[in-house]
């Protein structure tokens, strides 16, 4: 594991549960695939009812991160796209998966999905990490 995961200082806003306003998300993998799950509560919302995009876009992020950094990759996101497909109402529980598309030279390209709990698609990422030395 990387020095910085095994910080106890750690502080990341998605992902350490020392963080007191943090997401405090948890990951498991599957083969391929890095997941982990949400539910947005009143204080994640931007329009009434409906979880912010930013937070929606943050959590794809981190999935997509912990893919790489579960696999002693340490990379930061140097690019990232998100499509809002449909609207994650709150209360909903979202999951969140993650899987690498390609590594070319020094870019791990990467995809995330975040579903909604009948299974269809509330948004959808892209993402270009690059390597760094921590
Ligand atoms: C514990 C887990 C925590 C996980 C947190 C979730 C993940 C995150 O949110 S990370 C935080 C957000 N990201 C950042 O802060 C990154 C900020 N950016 C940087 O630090 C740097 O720009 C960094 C590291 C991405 C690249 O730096 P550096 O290696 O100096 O790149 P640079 O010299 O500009 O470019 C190197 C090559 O990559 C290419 N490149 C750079 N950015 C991109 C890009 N977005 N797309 C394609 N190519 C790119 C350049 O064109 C260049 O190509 P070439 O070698 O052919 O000339």
């Amino acid at each position: 594991m990387s020095k910085l995961l095994k910080d106890s200082n750690h502080m990341c806003f998605a992902c350490s549960p020392k963080n007191p306003i943090g997401l405090k998300l948890v990951f498991e993998h599957e083969g391929d695939i890095c997941r982990a799950s949400f539910i947005a509560g009143p204080e994640h919302q931007g329009w009434n009812g409906v979880m912010h995009g930013g937070l929606l876009t943050t959590i794809l992020d981190e999935v997509m991160a912990q893919w790489l950094w579960s696999r002693e990759l340490s990379a930061m996101t140097a690019e990232m796209t998100t499509r809002f497909v449909n609207p994650v109402p709150i209360g909903a529980k979202l999951t969140i998966e993650s899987r690498l598309v390609a590594n070319k030279r020094r870019l791990f390209l990467m995809e995330a999905d975040a579903l909604l709990p009948d299974g269809s698609v509330a948004a959808k990422a892209t993402a270009k990490f690059m390597p760094v030395k921590v």
